[in-house]
């Protein structure tokens, strides 16, 4: 949808401080026994991070109060809808955990809930209005339009339509509509004198006077405040979550409810996710869309606790980033804990949450399970073309290897099991050529079996295979095998790794694991064997 007008005369006044604003009613906050919250996004795009996140406080709102979360399609412009986004979006809400329970998928009783499908209402509300007199048809070119912009700007004015046509007769109203002059209809606006007790601003009060609102437009399409408000009203919505850029539509939100003598919803402002350099998220940048962080591995429930990050509303006393359930999220999610200020997301934060994730589900045999199955999944996608059978066999998919190497690499080297994709855990997958450790050997000379012998018996009987005891634990070896350190470690590193430099013996049998370890020395020693029988 497109974003309101800002607008530097607004007069808003704000006391979040003061309790008996932010929690009188002043609506029909009360009045309603079954909170019904909506999520009413455009489909002019994916859904982004900004918008997730509105999305999941107005989740968060229905389900504390065991109310029921709606979604709605908001196409009334046409021309900036984007094919397969309203699909893009249903998924996305499926794929963070929170569905809605009524929307264009599931139905429910107040559908349809994609806009361009409720024509007729808008028209029976437009209708009640032009009985009223609370509404009047406009026949005022865009030429005439563009000329008062210009004029206004000229005097150094807030341009806003001079609400000629509401003196037109009913007579020259016909005339007009039998000329075929194409037509809007324009909201009467008295006063534009608005004050409301916002959920999260507290008491606010704007007076901006725009000029009659359109409320239809000349192809027959509500205007997007025009639809949302009659929307909210038929849907019985009680409490109306959006981002704050909708401040300053408000005044025409109330002037059409004062209009057609309906209570007003609660309305609660949301903070919006900046970027890093402050200015708004938009659809067009790649990196922020949900799709992307799904792409990337991150766990839904890391995405929304990321989110909860900026902008509060959740009751904690952690003064670090805390991965919580998806139920205690919503038990601790209250509309007077959301901040006032809109935030930036601080993306290390992603990292600790992903990481803290993993990690606890690494503590449960179902949730061990679950993520060792999927890292098999990613490596067998990502090198299949690439590992032999034995490395296949060897590695992916021997469960109690994966899952050693994921709870070696989550406490500090990964955040996503994608991360194990990386370059610099190819040697994890990848077991060194068996010709070239063949040839190795062999110009090594001799001593290479007593070096293997030495490090099998070190692994095998090594309680724990951390990086410090193996090491030490090497070099008394080669101390007692009078080989000497500088031969002995570039044989096992060879075997092991592909290569005589590189990291620490240590490390690298710490990274494999004692089986993985076990496996490659012993390999290594049967070539010697089958050589030295062959020879
Ligand atoms: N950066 C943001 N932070 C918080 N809420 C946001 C952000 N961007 C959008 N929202 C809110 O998400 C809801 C759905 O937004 P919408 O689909 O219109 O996204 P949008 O990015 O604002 O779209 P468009 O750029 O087409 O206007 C609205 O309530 C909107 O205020």
């Amino acid at each position: 949808m497109a974003l309101p007008m800002r607008n530097t005369v607004f007069r808003i006044f704000w006391r979040k401080g003061l309790s008996c604003c932010r929690f009188s009613t002043g609506s029909s906050y009360f009045q309603h026994d079954l909170v019904r919250v909506r999520f009413a996004p455009s489909p002019t795009g994916y859904l982004h991070l900004g918008s997730l996140r509105t999305a999941f406080y107005n989740y968060c709102q229905a389900k504390s109060r065991k109310g029921v979360f709606i979604l709605r399609i908001e196409d009334t412009d046409q021309t900036r809808k984007v094919e397969g986004a309203t699909e893009s979006i249903m998924d996305d809400l499926d794929w963070a955990g929170i569905p809605p329970d009524e929307g264009p998928l599931v139905g429910g009783n107040y559908g349809p809930y994609i806009q361009s499908e409720r024509k007729h209402i808008y028209l029976d509300a437009i209708e009640t209005l032009l009985k009223k007199g609370a509404a009047y048809p406009c026949f005022c070119s865009e030429n005439r339009l563009k000329l008062l912009r210009k004029e206004a700007t000229r005097r150094k004015e807030i341009p806003k339509y001079d609400n000629k046509c509401r003196s037109l007769s009913t007579d020259e109203i016909e005339e007009k509509k039998s000329q075929g002059i194409p037509w809007v209809v324009r909201l009467r606006v008295d006063d534009w004198s608005q004050s409301w007790d916002d959920k999260v601003y507290g008491h606010i009060v704007i007076n901006h006077n725009e000029g009659d609102p359109v409320l239809l437009k000349a192809d027959g399409y509500p205007t997007y405040h025009f639809a949302n408000v009659v929307d909210d009203h038929h849907m019985k919505i009680t409490h109306v979550l959006r981002g704050e850029e909708w401040h300053s539509s408000t005044p025409k939100h109330l002037a059409l409810y004062q209009a057609f003598g309906w209570d007003p919803p609660a309305l609660a402002h949301l903070p919006l996710i900046l970027n890093p350099n402050g200015t708004k998220l938009s659809k067009r940048q790649g990196d922020i869309g949900v799709d992307y962080f799904k792409r990337k591995g991150y766990a839904p429930l890391v995405l929304l606790n990321y989110l909860t990050l900026t902008g509060g509303g959740f009751k904690t006393s952690a003064t670090y980033p805390v991965c919580f359930p998806l139920e205690q999220l919503i038990q601790k999610f209250h509309l007077k804990n959301v901040t006032s200020h809109s935030g930036r997301l601080g993306p290390h934060n992603l990292e600790i949450l992903s990481r803290q994730y993993l990690l606890a589900k690494l503590e449960t045999k179902e949730g061990e399970k679950e993520l060792v199955q999927h890292t098999i999944g990613l490596i067998r996608d990502h090198y299949k073309n690439r590992l032999s059978d034995e490395e296949l066999g060897k590695h992916i998919y021997d469960e109690e290897h994966i899952c050693y190497v994921l709870k070696w690499a989550l406490p500090e080297r990964i955040t996503r099991p994608e991360d194990l994709l990386g370059e610099q855990f190819i040697f994890l997958w990848e077991m060194p050529d068996k010709t070239d450790i063949a040839d190795f050997l062999e110009k090594t000379g001799a001593d290479c079996g007593i070096i293997l012998n030495a490090g099998l018996e070190v692994v095998k009987t090594m309680e724990q295979v951390d990086v410090e005891s193996i090491h030490t634990a090497l070099i008394k070896k080669a101390k007692s095998s009078k080989i000497g350190v500088n031969k002995f470690m570039p044989v096992l590193r060879y075997v092991l790794f592909s290569t005589v430099e590189g990291p620490r013996v240590g490390e690298i049998i710490s990274a494999l694991g004692r089986k993985q370890s076990l496996y490659r020395l012993q390999r290594a020693l049967d070539l010697i064997d089958t050589s030295a029988v062959q020879g």
